[in-house]
């Protein structure tokens, strides 16, 4: 089995006859927090959904670790933050329950919710600080407290690769560092990340790699670009030194496309 999480080859989606991607060639190793960024319909979360298997290529190939999505037996190894939770109708699900949800991958059907399983929901409880909220129905919290649970079930896995859709997206700043102080420590862990984001904010410290989409391709891959502007900004002290351009990585400034 390898141990590449992802690998995406000549990656093509179209929808309705209309491409989204193409030609994405993607590699994400052991260990590595690659930020997906660029503007508002670039394709970011197709990639992720197409890189999980959820979305069907129309030309090339993924793998995720070494096999096809389709074939892919280890899904406890991915935890999957999407981008908003989807609570349906009929009876309210607790927070314990949708943060418990994210151990099924990992129980076998023979096995009853074990001593380790409650261990884990109750550390990811911890680790968001909703503990105190388990009981209470997800419904009746706030948008940032829901991607908190979102951060929790993917947590309580306790999978090696987490992707994250734009899991800043919307929500408060105090979320915001609590999210990248939990990944700061999972990456410390040696866990690898992919998330999508439209600005890093307090994530940016531990991006290693950035990967910016324009019109459904990849236009830049390596070090995590800067948003445009930044540098002009007042207050912006010149003490870091301009790494140069890599070659054939692309722009590094511009990536946010049209603001929101
Ligand atoms: N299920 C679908 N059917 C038809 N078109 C789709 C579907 N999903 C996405 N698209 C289109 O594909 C393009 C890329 O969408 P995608 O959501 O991947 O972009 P994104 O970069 O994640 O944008 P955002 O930052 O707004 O989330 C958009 O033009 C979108 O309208």
């Amino acid at each position: 089995m390898s141990e590449t999480a992802f690998a995406m080859t000549g990656g093509r989606v179209s929808f309705e006859g209309k491409p989204v991607l193409q030609g994405i060639d993607l590699t994400v190793r052991p260990g590595e927090v690659v930020a997906l960024l660029g503007a508002n319909g670039s394709g970011k979360s197709t990639l992720v959904r197409a890189l999980l298997g959820l979305t069907p290529l129309s030309g090339g190939s993924t793998l995720v670790y070494g096999s096809p999505p389709a074939r892919f037996r280890e899904w406890w190894r991915i935890g999957y933050v999407p981008q908003r939770l989807h609570v349906g109708g009929g009876v309210p699900a607790s927070v314990r329950e949708v943060v418990a949800s994210g151990r099924i991958a990992r129980q076998s059907r023979f096995r009853r919710t074990s001593v380790v399983d409650r261990a884990a929901v109750a550390s990811a409880l911890e680790a968001v600080r909703l503990a105190d909220r388990e009981g209470d129905p997800v419904q009746s919290l706030s948008g940032g407290q829901q991607q908190r649970v979102l951060i929790a079930r993917a947590l309580a896995g306790e999978p090696d690769t987490y992707v994250m859709d734009e899991p800043t997206a919307g929500v408060d700043a105090e979320t915001q560092k609590l999210l990248a102080d939990t990944l700061a420590a999972l990456v410390l862990d040696g866990k690898t990340v992919v998330l999508v984001a439209h600005e890093l904010g307090p994530l940016e410290p531990i991006i290693t790699r950035g990967v910016v989409i324009r019109e459904g391709q990849v236009v830049h891959d390596g070090r995590p670009p800067r948003p445009e502007g930044d540098c002009a900004r007042p207050g912006h002290e010149h003490q870091h030194p301009h790494a140069p351009v890599e070659p054939g990585a692309g722009p590094l400034t511009g990536w946010q496309g049209d603001p929101r």
